[in-house]
C-alpha cells in the first residue's frame, strides 16, 4: 500500500476492465470500469483550485483559443496516477516505456464549453521531434466526473462508422443523425482508447474527434497520452508541457 498527497492509503488493484472493439481499422476500443470510483474520487479532490483555462499545442503553440474552451490540470504524479499509468502501459503490452507517457491531463468542462474537432497528434513536425517526444501514438480519454444533471458532453467521431444495434446505446449516442459518425456518451469510470497514427507513422485522420459541448452539468476527463520517444523521467515531479 501508498500514501497519497491528501493521508490516503491506497493499494493499486486493477479492475477486471472490459473491453468492446468500435473499430478495427482506425482501432479503437471503449473500456468500461477502466477507472476505479475510489480512483475517480481521489482524481476529483486532487484537482481541488488546481484548473486553469486550457490550451491547445497542436493548433496554436500552446495558446488559450476558442476551439478549446475547457479548463485544465495535471496533478503531480501519485500512487493513484502511477496506478492507472500502469494499467494503460499494460494495455498496450508492457513494453512501452513509462517514459513514454505524458503527464496525464485533466480537462473540466462547465456548460457551453468544448473541445471542437481536431486529432490528438501533431501535424506540425516542431512539436514531433525525438527530444519533444515524437508524436501521440494511442490515446485513452476516461470519463472521470459526470454530474448527474450533465447533458451533452460526448465524445464525437464524425470519420468512425456508427453502429446502428440498439446494443449499444448506453455506450453511444443512437439518437445522433447517421452522418455524424460515432458519439460516445460520457459515462464515468469507462474511457476509450484509439490509435493515432498508421502504421508508417504518419496521423490517421480518421481519428479527429471532438469532445461536445456540455449543455447542463459538469464533466471532467483525463487523456493518456502515449508518445513515441520516451523524454519523460520515471516518477517524479516533472515540468509539464503546455499541451
Ligand atoms: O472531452 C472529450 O470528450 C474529448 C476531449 C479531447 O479530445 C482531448 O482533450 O483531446
Ligand atoms: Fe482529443
Amino acid at each position: 500500500s501508498d500514501t497519497t498527497a491528501d493521508g490516503d492509503t491506497f493499494v493499486c488493484q486493477h479492475p477486471p476492465y472490459r473491453p468492446q472493439l468500435i473499430s478495427t481499422s482506425p482501432l479503437v476500443v471503449y473500456l468500461h470500469d477502466f477507472i476505479t470510483p475510489e480512483e475517480r474520487a481521489h482524481l476529483h479532490r486532487a484537482t481541488n483550485g488546481t484548473w486553469r483555462r486550457s490550451a491547445i499545442t497542436s493548433n496554436t503553440g500552446g495558446a488559450r483559443s476558442a476551439v478549446r474552451t475547457s479548463q485544465s490540470t495535471y496533478i503531480p504524479r501519485d500512487p493513484v496516477l502511477a496506478c492507472i499509468e500502469d494499467r494503460a502501459l499494460h494495455f498496450q503490452g508492457e513494453a512501452v516505456p513509462r517514459a513514454s507517457l505524458e503527464p496525464l491531463q485533466l480537462v473540466r468542462y462547465a456548460p457551453g464549453e468544448r473541445y471542437s474537432f481536431h486529432s490528438d497528434w501533431f501535424g506540425n513536425p516542431a512539436y514531433t521531434s525525438p527530444a519533444a517526444g515524437g508524436n501521440r501514438v494511442t490515446s485513452f480519454f476516461a470519463y472521470l466526473y459526470v454530474s448527474e444533471d450533465m447533458t451533452g458532453g460526448g465524445t464525437n467521431f464524425p470519420m468512425l462508422e456508427p453502429k446502428r444495434d440498439a446494443a449499444w446505446c448506453r455506450i453511444l449516442d443512437c439518437d445522433d443523425v447517421y452522418e455524424n459518425g460515432v458519439t460516445f456518451r460520457a459515462v464515468e469510470g469507462n474511457a476509450v482508447f484509439w490509435q493515432n497514427l498508421r502504421e508508417d507513422g504518419t496521423g490517421d485522420p480518421r481519428v479527429i474527434h471532438a469532445g461536445l459541448p456540455v449543455v447542463t452539468g459538469e464533466k471532467i476527463g483525463m487523456n493518456t497520452w502515449t508518445r513515441e520517444a520516451a523524454p519523460w523521467t520515471d516518477g517524479g515531479d516533472q515540468a509539464y508541457p503546455e499541451v
